[in-house]
């Protein structure tokens, strides 16, 4: 499967760093606050487990899958929710769990969604950050690397479904979308 990576960006072992210095931030701003993480399936699946191991605080989780790229390499714009929370988020402190901030879109939908649902609060963690992906302008609280303007998958990032199982970050070669 590597066959198809032009280059790997971060290692297993520096998500997992990163996991844990991102873990104990939320752990000490948010003692005592029983806050709820929210994974956005299906791309946050890994990084879920990870973060949430790393919050050594009371935290409950819940899970809403949505999706805009279906099986393309550039949004839809359309934000589809697949599967809603169980969980009321009424006066809950939330925490949005994503791999990655692209255009921006899926944030901002998901943000207006919560505060409409009367959130306490509502915050972003995600793994990756694209800014020059940005369309509208969003806010990422809990930030692990920045990724140049290229498609990137592993870890739970796809490309029409596939490698989302590699353990680590990579630029997907350009030949495998476009040919
Ligand atoms: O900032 P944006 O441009 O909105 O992109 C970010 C979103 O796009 C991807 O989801 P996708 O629609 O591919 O669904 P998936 O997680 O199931 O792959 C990714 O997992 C984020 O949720
Ligand atoms: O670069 C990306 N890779 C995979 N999924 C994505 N969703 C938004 N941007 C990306
Ligand atoms: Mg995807």
């Amino acid at each position: 499967m590597d066959a198809d990576i032009k280059k790997v960006l971060y290692s297993e072992q520096e998500i997992q760093a990163v996991t844990q210095r991102l873990g104990q931030q939320i752990t000490a701003d948010y003692q005592g606050k029983n806050p709820l993480l929210v994974c956005i399936l299906k791309g946050a699946y890994l990084f879920m487990a990870d973060i949430a191991k790393n919050v050594s605080d009371y935290a409950e989780v819940d899970f809403m899958n949505v999706s805009s790229y279906g099986d393309g390499v550039v949004s839809t714009g359309n934000v589809k929710i697949i599967k809603d929370l169980d969980i009321d988020v009424k006066g809950r402190d939330v925490i949005i769990v994503e791999d990655i901030v692209d255009t921006g879109q899926t944030l901002a939908y998901l943000i207006d969604l919560f505060n409409g649902r009367d959130v306490k609060s509502v915050k972003v963690c995600s793994l990756l950050d694209k800014p020059e992906g940005r369309k509208v302008d969003v806010q990422v609280d809990y930030a692990g690397f920045e990724v140049p303007n290229e498609f990137v998958v592993g870890y739970g990032l796809d490309y029409a479904e596939k490698y989302r199982n590699l353990p680590y970050i990579g630029i997907l070669k350009p030949e495998i979308y476009t040919e």
